[in-house]
């Protein structure tokens, strides 16, 4: 977690960078940061895209970064801002924005109501909160518009980025897989409904997952899934079937017919079992859950397109291949299941959009395309002068 933290703060943030607008998704495990920084005066004006003032304000180019914390060692993240907070008050008058937002941070997630209090005491700063919802879907949909390759596929352990007509875009099924899993029919900007939910999510895997294997971090626990089988423990249809497929109701005898089923009849105790086993069974039956559940809400709406979100995917390909496997399985091939770069960075970026600063981010600025893999977007806002 440290590791990442400095290895994604050292790249995004040179010496010679200023931090002007910072934004927090504060969630139940983790706390996401975006924040927008820019280079130095020389730079800016070297570097001007446009190279022109606007009417009502100039042009900055900059970066958007992302960080994470977990919730837990919330001191980490204060102590960050802190640390950021002298450069940032320079910042402030060096790049034009207003000194007001100075002390004022946009915050999401539950985070932003429990820990409003310690912001105040310990950095005198207020979070300005923004609806959770809202800010998830203003991220997804500034991260489907703005960038491009944001979008794949994952199939048969292949990524394929998919191109996103802006015309095309709406309606979709948001499923964001947090601790907990939201799910959000979005049909425009600013246009959505929460349509179903389920407590069985990130959380649950993680939770679940130190208690049965005893291991020390997520990642470990990702890493020994990959390692795992999940036949061990999971009761498959063959096992029920004396190894045949049952055909009739479409599943195969490999298919799971209960999961963690095979620990009843084999009267074996936790300590009997690979903990990388234990740990590939309940990422299946999560991530299986999750894919079904979402599947039976694009089913309830006619939506083709369901695009999975949260820091629980993490990139993790077979995370991403039970979810694929699970919509196509259910859907008949008919919805799309689809995975975002920026999966874990919604809900802040939302918040960050609700700055109201990135003016310009369409494919048309060449600096947009430009999005590197270390949690970096290029981009230009426009400032009031
Ligand atoms: N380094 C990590 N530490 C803890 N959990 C991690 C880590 N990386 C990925 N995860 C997974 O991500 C989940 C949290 O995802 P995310 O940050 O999107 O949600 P959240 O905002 O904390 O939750 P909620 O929105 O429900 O409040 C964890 O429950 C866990 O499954
Ligand atoms: C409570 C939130 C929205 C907090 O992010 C999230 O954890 C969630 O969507 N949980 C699922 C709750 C439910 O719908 O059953």
């Amino acid at each position: 977690m440290d590791g990442d933290r400095i290895e994604e703060a050292t790249l995004a943030n040179s010496p010679a960078d200023e931090i002007s607008h910072l934004a927090l998704d504060i969630g139940g495990s983790l706390i996401k940061m975006v924040y927008f920084s820019t280079g130095r005066e020389e730079e800016q004006q070297q570097q001007q895209p446009i190279g022109k003032t606007q009417k009502d304000g100039r042009l900055l180019n900059g970066r958007i970064s992302f960080l994470k914390f977990e919730t837990s060692k919330i001191n980490e993240c204060l102590d960050f801002i802190s640390s950021k907070q002298l450069r940032c008050s320079r910042g402030v008058q060096h790049s034009g924005f207003p000194a007001s937002d100075k002390n004022i941070i946009k915050a999401t997630g539950g985070g932003a109501f429990k820990f409003a209090d310690l912001f105040k005491e310990k950095l005198n700063i207020n979070l300005d909160k923004v609806e959770e919802m809202s800010s998830l879907v203003s991220g997804a949909n500034f991260l489907l518009k703005a960038v491009p390759s944001e979008a794949f596929t994952y199939v048969n352990g292949q990524r394929n980025y998919v191109q996103i007509d802006h015309n095309d875009l709406y309606p979709y099924l948001l499923v964001n897989i947090g601790s907990g899993v939201s799910m959000i029919k979005v049909d425009g900007d600013g246009k959505f409904e929460r349509v179903s939910g389920t407590s069985v999510g990130g959380g649950t895997f993680w939770g679940l997952g130190k208690l049965l294997t005893k291991c020390k971090s997520f990642d470990d626990l990702l890493e020994m899934s990959h390692q795992g089988n999940n036949r061990v423990i999971d009761m498959l249809v063959g096992d029920i079937y004396g190894g045949v497929d049952y055909l009739k109701i479409g599943l195969s005898s490999t298919a799971i017919a209960s999961s963690f089923g095979k620990a009843i009849s084999e009267n074996k105790e936790l300590e009997e079992y690979k903990p990388e086993d234990v740990a590939r069974s309940l990422l299946r039956m999560i991530s299986n859950n999750i894919g079904q559940i979402a599947y039976l809400n694009a089913l309830r709406f006619g939506l083709k397109r369901i695009f999975f979100g949260g820091f629980f995917i993490r990139g993790h390909a077979y995370t991403m291949d039970t979810i694929s496997v699970a919509v196509d399985f259910w859907s008949k091939g008919e919805a799309k299941a689809m995975f975002l770069r920026h999966e874990g960075f919604l809900g802040a970026l939302g918040a960050f959009m609700n700055y109201q600063l990135v003016k310009e981010f369409p494919n048309s600025n060449p600096l947009v395309s430009d999005l590197t893999d270390n949690g970096i977007i290029d981009c230009c806002v426009q400032v009031s002068s």
